[in-house]
């Protein structure tokens, strides 16, 4: 991407399983730009995620993810400084840090949410501790964070329905048209809609 008109890191939140990852990366390499994943930078510092959660509890997982955040986003609006923009896909629960929310600050935020009937049907869960023995979890879990994902997102985004790539074209034509919030954003004091 040259002289992109992206001036804040791209951050994808949302629920467990909801795409993060996969469409954060294709949304990543069709913009040309760099991806990074926060659940992945915490595995390589700290190790596997279950192993964490079950030798030092979540409130320590917690506060470890924060400081992995925190490093990926000054590190992305350092790049952005010299021209360069990237994709930063967090994990699931990272919002739930106060730091985090106020590290997201002005960041371009891609909410993508799904529904429990499409994650079941579709996913291995067993490699996320809050779901591996209980996967009806996964909808009491979202309507804890459902009001700070709506509080953040500068648009949302649903993949309950559509393949991943189709999914990805929709978030990267957001981006190149200038990261806009949409109506569901609270940035713009608007009401419910759902892209895609
Ligand atoms: N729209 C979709 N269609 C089909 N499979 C999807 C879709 N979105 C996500 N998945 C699948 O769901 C699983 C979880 O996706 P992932 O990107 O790891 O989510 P997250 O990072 O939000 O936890 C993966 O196996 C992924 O391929
Ligand atoms: O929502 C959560 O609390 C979590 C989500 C996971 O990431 P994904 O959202 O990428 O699955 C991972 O960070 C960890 O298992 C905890
Ligand atoms: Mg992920």
């Amino acid at each position: 991407m040259s002289a992109s008109p992206i001036t804040e890191p791209i951050v994808f939140i949302g629920p467990m399983a909801s795409g993060k990852s996969s469409i954060g990366r294709r949304v990543a390499k069709q913009l040309g730009v760099p991806f990074v994943d926060s659940d992945k930078v915490f595995v390589a510092e700290h190790g596997v995620i279950a192993d964490y959660f079950t030798s030092h509890g979540e409130q320590a997982f917690r506060d470890r993810e924060a400081d992995v955040v925190e490093a990926l986003l000054l590190q992305s609006r350092a790049d952005l400084a010299s021209g360069q923009p990237s994709v930063i896909a967090l994990g699931g629960g990272a919002i739930v840090s106060e730091r985090t929310r106020a590290n997201l600050a002005d960041a371009h935020i891609v909410l993508v949410m799904t529904t429990e009937e499409a994650v079941l049907g579709r996913s291995n869960l067993s490699s996320r501790p809050l779901l591996a023995n209980d996967p009806g979890a996964w909808s009491r879990i979202l309507a804890e964070r459902l009001p700070l994902y709506k509080q953040l997102a500068s648009a949302t985004f649903d993949t309950s329905r559509l393949p991943k790539d189709q999914i990805a074209n929709s978030i990267t034509a957001w981006v190149e048209a200038g990261c806009q919030p949409d109506e569901s954003s609270t940035r713009r004091n608007g009401h419910d809609r759902i892209n895609a």
